[in-house]
């Protein structure tokens, strides 16, 4: 990448006008000094910095230009200095592969003025940097304003230098090498469901690499031509694009004949006879990426243990769990996960899979506790929409969703799950997202269900799984084997089976014995 001189010829910038405008409103405000057409913007020199820190929002589209000038100007420059170095950091700015619309940077102090490119995300941004540095000013000339609250000069240094120091730590993660990485190396994965996480997996897979072949191994013909056809996943995810490199199929000799890796999003009380169906084609040596979330009716298997009982053999296997509703994940939003397996190789390589700017994925050996979370969160989820809607408040859904912490927790640990687990992703995060959030089906029933509504009439009118419903059973049996008792989920396992209203369940849940808390 060339470092494109100064402009020479270049006139001062007119004065901006005396009332600092928006980013947005400033546009097209003056005419380009550069003679290359209009401004877009134009600003100071510190607008110039907050300017790059907004561009850097898009960090890895732009963080690859900025450490190319870095041999140049030294390692210990940071970007938002280079921003000020004659330009160079505009530069990197001005190569982004997303810039959007024209901007003028100019110093004022040394009128240097230099043209460049700036993205549109990064001029909406301005103006709250702009903000910001306003109340910085304001707070920085004394250390507590009368109406409000200031940090002091020391804490902010402080604050600052944490954060140096972590962006530090983050770039040495950065710089490291892709070559020979997962990703690279993959060329067909092959997901086993085509509902609506299978999908949205498959999809996020799809992003990472153009050339990454992802196969969906669907039932339904219809849907498979829509997949193929359209793009889009009619049933399950309609309205959503889907990359161009994921197709399906309803054969699973084709779908499974190469693929390095297999996701499976089957749900779990269908998962045995699945997998027994689809086991001659698929090679022992072939990791399966586990996303579903249950425990098996009759069995009481998690998922871990279903598998290998299921293909009668040892199969490579990693469970990835944690707060991720599929249509967030279709929608590129920022998602975490974890990938639990023993053999901590395997769940890195599903890491560097899985991992990207929209997805952090996290590494655990304790498959036992990522599991029983993922598979509880759901009944507990249930318990959560029945007190919602039930309309019983805040104060009642905060303490049931502790109580079901609690308990999760007294039976993961009985089962040799980590402590660590429950306050992580697979635990308190997907608990969080499928207590509270509105895309949970789970929740949904439990809804319905504090509204009146039969089981058998919401399972009749909902095409998608709600393993909590038969998960809850499950749970039961689990607490008896264990010697644990689980007020909260047996209750809810009672209310599913019919035994008992949800208002009586909750009578009898607030009449419980007053206890010590453990
Ligand atoms: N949807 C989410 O947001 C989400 C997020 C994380 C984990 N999960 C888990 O992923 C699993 C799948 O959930 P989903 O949301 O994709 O469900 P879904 O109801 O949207 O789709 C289920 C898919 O499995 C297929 N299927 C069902 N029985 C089958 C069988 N016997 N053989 C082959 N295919 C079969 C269906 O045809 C469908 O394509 C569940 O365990 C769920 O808990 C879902
Ligand atoms: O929609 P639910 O209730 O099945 O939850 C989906 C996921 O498990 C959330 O992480």
């Amino acid at each position: 990448m060339l470092i494109r001189p100064l402009p020479s010829a270049v006139q001062p910038n007119p004065s901006p006008p005396s009332q600092p405008q928006g980013a947005l409103g400033n546009r097209g405000a003056w005419p380009s000094p550069s003679g290359r057409g209009q401004c877009k913007c134009r600003l100071n020199r510190s607008d110039c910095k907050y300017a790059l820190q907004a561009s850097r929002a898009l960090a890895v589209r732009t963080e690859p230009a900025v450490q190319a000038f870095k041999p140049t100007l030294g390692a210990d420059v940071v970007p938002t200095s280079l921003a000020l170095s004659n330009g160079v950091g505009l530069e990197a700015v001005a190569q982004s592969p997303v810039a959007g619309g024209e901007l003028v940077l100019s110093d004022t102090d040394d009128v240097v003025p230099e043209s460049g490119v700036l993205c549109d995300e990064a001029l909406r941004n301005l103006d709250e940097y702009r903000r910001v540095e306003a109340y910085s000013a304001t707070v920085s000339s004394s250390a507590h304003i009368s109406s409000g609250f200031a940090y002091s000069t020391a804490q902010r240094n402080q604050i600052r230098e944490s954060w140096d120091a972590l962006m530090r730590w983050s770039k040495v993660f950065r710089t490291r090498k892709l070559a020979g990485s997962p990703l690279e190396v993959a060329k067909k994965i092959v997901v086993f469901g085509g509902g609506s996480f299978g999908t949205a997996m498959g999809c996020a897979l799809a992003r990472q690499k153009s050339d990454l072949e992802v196969v969906l191994l669907v039932r339904d013909p219809y849907l498979c031509k829509d997949i193929n056809t359209l793009h889009e996943n009619t049933r399950y995810l309609k309205g959503f694009q889907m990359p161009p490199n994921v197709r399906a199929t309803t054969l699973a000799a084709e779908a499974i004949a190469g693929a390095q890796y297999a996701v499976h999003a089957v749900p779990v009380q269908s998962s045995r006879a699945f997998l027994q169906g689809i086991k001659e084609y698929l090679s022992p040596s072939v990791p399966i990426i586990c996303v579903s979330k249950g425990l098996e009716v009759g069995s009481g298997q998690m998922m871990s243990e279903l598998i290998p009982s299921a293909l009668e053999r040892k199969q490579p296997a990693v469970f990835l769990s944690g707060p991720s509703f599929a249509r967030e994940v279709m929608q590129n939003r920022p998602t975490g996960v974890v990938a639990a397996c023993k053999d901590g190789k395997l769940a890195k390589t599903v890491q560097g899979l899985f991992a990207s700017p929209t997805m952090r994925v996290n590494m655990t050996t304790d498959v036992v506790g990522v599991e029983i979370c993922g598979a509880l969160k759901n009944v507990l989820a249930i318990a959560a929409g029945i007190v919602q809607g039930m309309d019983l408040g805040n104060n009642a859904l905060a303490a049931l969703v502790a109580q079901g912490c609690s308990e999760i927790r007294w039976l993961s640990e009985k089962m040799g799950a980590k402590p660590t687990t429950m306050s992580g992703l697979s635990g308190l995060g997907d608990i969080m997202l499928t207590c509270y959030g509105d895309l949970s089906r789970n929740r949904s029933v439990g809804i319905r269900l504090g509204r009146g509504e039969k089981l058998e009439d919401i399972i009749a009118s909902s095409s998608q799984v709600a393993e909590g419903v038969a998960t809850a059973a499950v749970v039961v049996g689990l607490a008896r084997k264990y010697r644990v008792s689980l007020p909260v989920l047996t209750a809810v396992a009672q209310v599913l089976d019919n035994n008992l209203t949800a208002h009586e369940a909750v009578f009898h849940i607030m009449n419980l014995p007053q206890i010590e808390e453990a």
